[in-house]
């Protein structure tokens, strides 16, 4: 049996749709797999209750299929589906890494990527890659159809996670089809500008490159409270804010990590008055899937 830890990541990073994305230091799933002649399915943990355990609708039997590796797979959720912490690419994530080396198969992290993305096609609609990557590799990633570029960046992070339920599959009903040319040069400054606030492991750049005038806007109408948690976060010193994946999780970036226990209590509390529930995870950049004794 083999066990892997694949963490929660957080995509786009506002100016990055469907390019950027960043591993988090937890939570994370934790994926176990033993040869099997027939692939069966189980899952414990956060929300395990909304995650189906047919193999051909479970991000990791996709991936063990596509694999041709059949296997007893049991998935311990720490990340709650249709968060926009890349729950189901977790799952995925995990899987491929470990279905890999318990079937010998010698795939690089790289084609992994694409073999654990064909497993969000069926969640999603899109075998969008923005989250298995730094959920495999770890870091910052970038992630094009040429290929995917890792910075390893330090960066200190606050992800609240409010009591509600946003499905990527919807969220992605609500992107606009075009964007404007003024719209496209802003994109195209703060996501340039992201990226090399993460080669400098530098808050300010990085939070001034959250900001994206396109897909954010249009989803923020379905994360109740989010213009109030996004001016609480700053108040309380965030360096910038944005949807986290598809939400209705809100990713905050913080100047240093002694800021997050303030920038956590600011997001909850504006939740709270908003009427929803939300819990949040003070992390930073972290580590991608790694196999555990
Ligand atoms: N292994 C899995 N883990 C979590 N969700 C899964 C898994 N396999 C399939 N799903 C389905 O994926 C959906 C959640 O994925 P998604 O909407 O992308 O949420 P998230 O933003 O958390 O990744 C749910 O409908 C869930 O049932
Ligand atoms: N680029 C995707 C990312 C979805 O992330 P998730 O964590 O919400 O699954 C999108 O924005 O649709």
């Amino acid at each position: 049996m083999l066990t892997v830890r694949a963490p929660a990541t957080s995509a786009n990073l506002g100016s990055g749709f469907d390019v950027f994305g960043a591993a988090l230091g937890h939570p994370a799933d934790v994926v176990r797999v033993e040869r099997a002649s027939e692939t069966t399915i189980s899952v414990t943990g956060a929300g395990a209750e909304y995650v189906p355990t047919d193999p051909a609708e479970n991000t990791a039997g996709v991936v063990a299929r596509e694999l041709d590796a059949p296997a007893h797979i049991r998935i311990d959720k720490g990340v709650r589906p249709s968060s926009g912490l890349g729950s189901s690419a977790s799952s995925a994530a995990g899987a491929a890494v470990a279905l890999n080396e318990l079937y010998d198969r010698g795939l690089s992290d790289e084609e992994l990527v694409w073999l654990a993305a064909e497993g969000e096609a069926v969640v999603s609609g899109d075998a969008h890659a923005d989250n298995v990557a730094p959920s495999i590799l770890g870091g910052f990633t970038v992630v094009t159809d040429g290929g995917i570029t890792k910075i390893d960046a330090d960066l200190p992070v606050v992800v609240c996670l409010p009591d509600i339920v946003v499905s990527t599959r919807d969220a992605r009903d609500v992107v606009p089809d075009s964007v404007k040319m003024d719209q496209l040069v802003e994109t195209v400054g703060n996501a340039s500008t992201l990226v090399a606030g993460m080669a400098r492991d530098d808050p300010e750049l990085v939070g001034r490159g959250l900001t994206d005038p396109v897909v954010t806007p249009a989803r923020a109408e379905l994360v109740d409270g989010y213009d109030a948690v996004t001016e609480a976060a700053r108040e309380a010193g965030a360096t910038g804010v944005t949807i986290s994946g598809a939400g209705p999780g809100v990713l905050a970036v913080c100047r240093h990590r002694g800021q997050r226990r303030d920038v956590a209590a600011a997001m909850v509390g504006a939740f709270g008055d908003a009427g929803v529930d939300a819990r949040a995870y003070q992390t930073e950049l972290g580590d991608g899937a790694t196999f555990c004794r």
